[in-house]
C-alpha cells in the first residue's frame, strides 16, 4: 500500500497531491510539466516535501509535522530512470550485483536466476552497456533495480528514450514483471496505450493536482 499526501513548491510551480493506491501498478498519467518526476522524487526521498506524509507498506517515510524523513537509501526502493543509467566500465553481471552489493544483501542465486530468466538478460551477462540495444539497456536496469529486493519500484518514462519497436519488445516484460515478480510499481507515462496495458490504478496529475484516481477507465 502507498499513501502520498505532500504539497510542494517547486519556483512557480505548486504541486500538491493526496492518494492512496493499492495496486500493483500505480500509473502516474499526467502532461509534460504536471508534476509527475516531482512525485516519483518525494517517493524516492529524493526530493522532500514541504508539507505532508509519504506511507509506504504502513512504513512511515516522510512525515513533515512528526519531523520524519527517511533517505533514499533506507527506503528499500528501485529506480528506473528514462535512460539505463548503467555503469559503462561494468559488464552487466557486475551492474546487476550493484543494487544487491550496495544494500548489503547476501547473494541469492534462486532470485538471481528468476529475474534473469524472467527479463530474458542472461546471454548479455559479460556484455558492457555500450554494446547493448536500448531495450536491452532498460532489460538490466529493470534487473538491477529488482535484485536490490525493493519493496516498491519506481519507474520514470522507463520506455520514453526507445522508438515504437523497442516499446512493443519490452511491454511484455513489465506485463510479466507485474504479474510474477511480486513488487508494487508506480510507473510514470503519459503514454495512455502503456498505461492501458500496465496500470492496475491511475493517478491522473494536471498542473500538480490529482485530478481523477481509479482504474484504467479513468484514462478514457
Ligand atoms: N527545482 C525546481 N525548481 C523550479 N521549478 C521546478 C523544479 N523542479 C521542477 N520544476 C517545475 O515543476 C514542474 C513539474 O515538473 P516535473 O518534472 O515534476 O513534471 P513532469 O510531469 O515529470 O514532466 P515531464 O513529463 O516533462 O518529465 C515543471 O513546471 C518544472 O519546470
Amino acid at each position: 500500500m502507498l499513501r502520498v499526501d505532500v504539497e510542494k513548491q517547486l519556483g512557480d510551480f505548486s504541486l500538491h497531491a493526496s492518494f492512496t493506491s493499492e495496486g500493483r501498478v500505480t500509473g502516474l498519467f499526467g502532461a509534460s510539466g504536471a508534476g509527475k518526476s516531482s512525485l516519483v522524487n518525494m517517493i524516492a526521498g529524493l526530493l522532500r516535501p514541504d508539507r505532508g506524509t509519504i506511507v509506504i507498506d504502513g512504513d512511515v517515510v516522510d512525515d513533515t509535522a512528526a519531523r520524519i524523513h527517511v533517505p533514499t537509501y533506507r527506503r528499500r526502493i528501485g529506480y528506473v530512470f528514462q535512460d539505463a543509467r548503467l555503469f559503462p566500465h561494468l559488464d552487466v553481471a557486475q551492474n546487476l550485483d550493484y543494487g544487491r552489493r550496495m544494500n548489503r544483501l547476501a547473494p541469492d542465486s534462486a532470485q538471481h536466476k528468476r529475474i534473469i530468466d524472467l527479463l530474458d538478460i542472461g546471454a548479455l551477462l559479460d556484455r558492457r552497456p555500450g554494446k547493448l540495444s536500448g531495450g536491452e539497456r532498460q532489460r538490466v536496469a529493470l534487473g538491477r533495480a529488482l535484485l536490490s529486493k525493493p519493496r516498491l519500484l519506481l519507474l520514470d518514462e522507463p520506455l520514453g528514450a526507445l522508438d515504437e519497436g523497442r516499446k512493443l519488445e519490452i511491454l511484455p516484460y513489465l506485463v510479466r514483471l507485474r504479474d510474477e515478480a511480486n513488487v508494487p510499481m508506480v510507473y510514470v507515462s503519459h503514454d495512455v496505450a502503456e498505461l492501458r496495458q500496465l496500470a492496475t490504478q491511475i493517478v491522473m496529475l494536471k498542473q500538480g493536482r490529482v485530478t481523477s484516481f481509479g482504474g484504467v477507465k479513468v484514462l478514457s
